[in-house]
């Protein structure tokens, strides 16, 4: 029996249809990326699985009720430190034993000792967004929800939190996130779920989930990562060459885009071809 499964979905929210008849079945330590373009209901088919809304038709069947869900936007504004915000909602998730315990270790793993005492609400995005992330592991969740959970962190957090992430999975952990972010791709899913036109569609890899993509060859002079390729959702995948060569894949549409980017970064273009890529069937 799968761990979770979505049956026979339809969606429909203000007039508009956003699932039509899809199936889903997801077994016990998958980790699955959904990929698809704006709109196209990423987040809504992750709330579908944490149960926060119900379908318009079909079945959600859960195995078990051990969800940490990570919304996309973090607690903003919240009148409370980590610490009192953490208890509180480990109180909500009904965490009975030890949970000053796990909020000290997870304080410590997302290196937030020193902000345990400060107002959320001052908090910089990408800490809030820790603090965002952590109240889902308050339970040891056996199935972790995350919609973009890379976002706002910078790459020492981003770094840390796919370990994190890494480890959940080794432990036996079943993972299901939305992500722009090729490196979590990459070390993360062995499934990736295109949402498309009211349907899904498991792919071989993301760059099958596009139909055309723009390979473009550039000089980049940076003592680190530019910051330009890690935050951008257009770019589907990159290799790093010669020193300072990057090839880049990106999506053909926003190419342009990329290449003023990699300008304005003082780069230079060495080489740029727009490829037809067929989707898998
Ligand atoms: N409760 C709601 N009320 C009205 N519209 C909604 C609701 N939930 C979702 N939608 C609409 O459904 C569509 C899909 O939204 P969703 O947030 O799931 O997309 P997404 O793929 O996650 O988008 P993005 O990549 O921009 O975050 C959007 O057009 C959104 O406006």
């Amino acid at each position: 029996m799968s761990f979770i499964e979505l049956k026979n979905i339809y969606f429909e929210v203000n007039k508009r249809i956003l699932f039509e008849n899809i199936s889903l079945a997801i077994n016990q330590n998958d980790c699955i990326a959904f990929i698809g373009k704006n709109g196209s209901g990423k987040s809504t088919l992750l709330k579908l699985l944490a149960g926060l809304i119900k379908p318009t038709k079909g079945l959600v069947i859960q195995k078990s009720k051990k969800i940490g869900y990570v919304p996309e936007q973090p607690p903003k504004s919240l009148p409370f430190t980590p610490i009192e915000y953490l208890t509180h909602m480990g109180n909500i998730a009904r965490v009975e034993k030890g949970l000053d315990r796990k909020i000290d270790t997870l304080l410590t793993q997302f290196y937030m000792e020193e902000y345990q005492n400060t107002n959320i609400r001052d908090l910089s995005k990408g800490n809030k967004q820790k603090v965002n992330i952590m109240q889902a592991l308050l339970n040891n969740p056996e199935l972790l929800l995350l919609d973009e959970p890379l976002s706002g962190l910078d790459s020492k957090a981003q770094t840390d939190l796919i370990g994190l992430l890494m480890n959940l999975k080794k432990d036996g952990g079943t993972i299901v996130f939305i992500s722009h972010e090729t490196v979590l791709l990459e070390k993360l899913a062995d499934r990736i779920v295109h949402i498309d036109e009211q349907r899904i569609k498991e792919v071989a890899n993301i760059l099958s989930a596009v139909q055309s993509y723009a390979t473009i060859e550039c000089i980049v002079h940076s003592d680190s990562f530019p910051s330009f390729i890690q935050e951008s959702s257009s770019i589907i995948d990159f290799q790093f060459h010669a020193p300072s060569t990057y090839e880049l894949k990106v999506v053909s549409s926003k190419s342009d885009h990329i290449i003023k980017k990699i300008l304005d970064f003082h780069g230079s273009i060495r080489f740029v071809s727009h490829t037809s890529d067929q989707p898998l069937k």
